[in-house]
């Protein structure tokens, strides 16, 4: 039995450019696109592809769309991360460090620093923070840490927190943080989800026959949504929906960032923006509970562009209610799911 003197805790979010600069958004792009989990291309097909079309041509427009939600500490991923460890190594007392899949602070750093804290650290316990499975979040930072782990030969044992979409405690307080929102005049609640390409929700299907393949696959029984990203949003939507008492036609679900030509899991965000004050739906409540963190996704695409598109196409009031950040239930549950692993 590890002691709980003995153990350090990491958290893993996506990552941020280290600035705003053109070059350095194109090494951030390039690292994120060329990761086997996100674009799963072969590799030659994928380096052509990555670093020599899709970022070439894409880093200018996000360096323009980061310049303009940048923080003067830096970019509000990163920010709001430090923001969580701080508060939950204060409640936890323990050494609690952050990671990035993609840029920095990189999980060889900050298993380094925990290590420097404590020689004789025995545990790390890895929290990504993401509530949903998909290969291109979830997956990737965790198998990332491990190889890492594996690589550097470090003694101490390596304990991941699950996936969190149906606990309850995160559930309690994406709801604690809508409440107050509800206050207002609203037609409608939108939770907005990062997409995914279907591909990647078919190659997920670890039965093969279920996810897209059945009627309402993600409200029928299987052993795929162990990781099947769509069933764990509608979870998260419905336990979240049902804990504020919102009727069930008061709101949807729909999917934001596509990136290039494939199909993603659909309804995109953009059509259903579009597509509300049409059905007289011109007041609007917005979430991204995929995001635990306010990021270039929620602070840009949503709460500038999207507020655009809907007002831009009958909507009359647009309110974006912020992310998780580090609203005290959260960092509740954060030091709950942390001090539950180590008391086994
Ligand atoms: C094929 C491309 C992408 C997949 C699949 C994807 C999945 C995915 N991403 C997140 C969370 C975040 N993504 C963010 C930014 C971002 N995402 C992609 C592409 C894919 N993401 C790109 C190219 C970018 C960079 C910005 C841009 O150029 O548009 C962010 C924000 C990062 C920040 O610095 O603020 C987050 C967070 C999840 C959870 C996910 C799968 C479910
Ligand atoms: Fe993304
Ligand atoms: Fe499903």
């Amino acid at each position: 039995m590890v002691s709980k003197s003995d153990v350090g805790v990491i958290l893993m979010n996506l990552g941020s450019p280290d600035s705003t600069a053109v070059p350095d958004v194109k090494r951030y792009l390039n690292e994120f696109l060329m990761d086997k989990r996100v674009i799963d291309y072969p590799w030659l097909f994928r380096k052509i592809l990555i670093e020599g079309i899709i970022v070439p041509k894409r880093a200018a427009q996000s360096a323009k769309a980061y310049s303009s939600i940048w923080w003067e500490e830096g970019s509000p991923l990163v920010v709001l991360t430090k923001q969580l460890q701080k508060a939950v190594q204060h409640d936890l007392n323990l050494p609690v460090e952050i990671a990035m899949r993609y840029g920095n602070p990189h999980p060889e750093v900050a298993f380094d620093n925990l290590l420097r804290q404590n020689p004789d650290l025995k545990e790390v316990i890895l929290f990504p923070l993401y509530p949903h499975y998909a290969m291109s979040s979830y997956e990737t930072a965790a198998e990332y840490a491990k190889e890492i782990h594996r690589k550097k030969n470090y003694a101490f044992k390596l304990t991941l927190i699950p996936v969190f979409y149906n606990e309850p405690d995160y559930i309690h307080a994406m709801a604690e943080s809508m409440r107050p929102y509800l206050q207002q005049e609203y037609d409608h609640v939108l939770f907005s989800y990062h997409g995914l390409p279907e591909r990647h929700m078919r190659k997920a299907d670890v039965t093969g026959k279920h996810c897209m393949q059945v009627d309402d696959c993600c409200h029928v029984n299987s052993t795929a949504h162990t990781y099947c990203y769509r069933h764990q949003v509608t979870v998260t939507s419905e336990l979240v929906a049902a804990a504020l008492g919102l009727p069930r036609e008061k709101w949807g679900i729909s999917f934001q960032s596509r990136l290039g030509r494939e199909e993603w899991v659909k309804p995109y965000t953009v059509d259903v923006l579009e597509r509300l004050p049409k059905e007289g739906k011109k007041k609007l409540l917005i979430v991204c509970p995929a995001f635990v963190s306010d990021c270039l996704e929620t602070l840009e695409e949503i709460a500038v562009e999207g507020k655009h598109l809907f007002l831009n196409s009958g909507g009359e009031s647009f309110t974006m209610i912020p992310c998780l950040n580090i609203h005290p239930l959260w960092v509740q549950a954060v030091v709950k799911y942390c001090n539950q692993l180590i008391e086994q």
